[in-house]
């Protein structure tokens, strides 16, 4: 597993573009019949990525973390982002079509992520952040999740946000998860800008073509910063960090965040004229 250990505001500027890269994209998570996961200090999320083909791929042991099993003080949710498979815990077996989000209670011991069809893998994209209190597992279909119609087509960023890890949904202990899908047409995602300085936040853009890039800004809003963002990269957003995109082409992407609280609507929309 891959450690991030993330940096502070008053980092960014000096930081070039490697630096900056390294510390808040994460990118080759999903490879063909491989798991990976990558451990921030950013509120202790770790992201995962799973593509079975032929073979199901496992995890569960938690030496890394310093726990017999990997959700031993831990909760997950696993969102399918590709074709359909299952998910496996312990024995009992969640199908998961492509925008279902499984959430994974503390104390899972063996997880197994399996696709259906290897010529159109399932891709489990994973959040899994510390818990402190064991929630039975859930999974949350795609129209089981709430959605929320936001943006106007004339400013270019009308989308629809769906909550599946929220309160209102399905409890989790502290983990919240989503998926926001922008309108046809539609580049700007979350917009007005936001600081959350109780929340980190982790962005995954997905069904994007090779091709094109996602412009995503970040950084306090007087110093900003971009990241050139392809297809399954992730970015880091840290509480102090705003941020938001542009797409060249169409995507879609999922967010996932841990702190002190679950309350989606404890932020700070920053005025754009604002930024710098
Ligand atoms: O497009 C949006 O707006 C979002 O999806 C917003 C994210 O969910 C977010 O930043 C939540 O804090
Ligand atoms: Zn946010």
């Amino acid at each position: 597993m891959r450690t991030i250990y993330g940096a502070a505001p008053g980092d960014i500027p000096s930081f070039d573009t490697a630096r900056l890269r390294a510390e808040f994209l994460v990118e080759g998570l999903f490879r063909n019949g491989e798991l990976n996961f990558v451990y921030t200090h950013i509120d202790r999320m770790i992201l995962g990525g799973g593509c079975p083909t032929e073979k199901p791929l496992s995890f569960g042991d938690g030496s890394e973390l310093g726990t017999e099993y990997f959700l031993s003080a831990r909760e997950a949710g696993i969102a399918n982002l590709g074709g359909s498979g299952r998910v496996t815990i312990d024995g009992e077996t969640f199908a998961l079509d492509n925008r279902d989000v499984l959430y994974v209670g503390r104390g899972g011991k063996k997880i197994t992520l399996e696709s259906d069809d290897a010529s159109r893998p399932a891709l489990f994209y994973i959040n899994s952040v510390p818990a402190g209190a064991d929630i039975p597992n859930r999974l949350v279909k795609r129209q089981e999740s709430k959605p929320l119609d936001l943006g106007e087509e004339r400013r270019a960023n009308k989308r629809t946000l769906r909550m599946y890890i929220h309160p209102e949904v399905t409890p989790s202990c502290l983990l919240l998860m989503g998926i926001t899908d922008l309108a046809p047409g539609n580049i700007w995602n979350t917009m007005p800008p936001h600081l959350h300085e109780r929340r980190m936040e982790a962005y995954l853009y997905f069904d994007m073509a090779d091709e094109d890039r996602v412009v995503h800004l970040m950084g306090r809003p007087a110093e900003t910063r971009h990241l050139m963002v392809g297809n399954c990269d992730a970015v880091l957003s840290p509480a102090w960090s705003i941020h938001m995109g542009a797409g060249t082409g169409p995507y879609a992407f999922v967010w996932g965040m841990t702190g002190e609280n679950q309350a989606y609507n404890d932020f700070q929309p920053v005025p754009l004229a604002t930024l710098k």
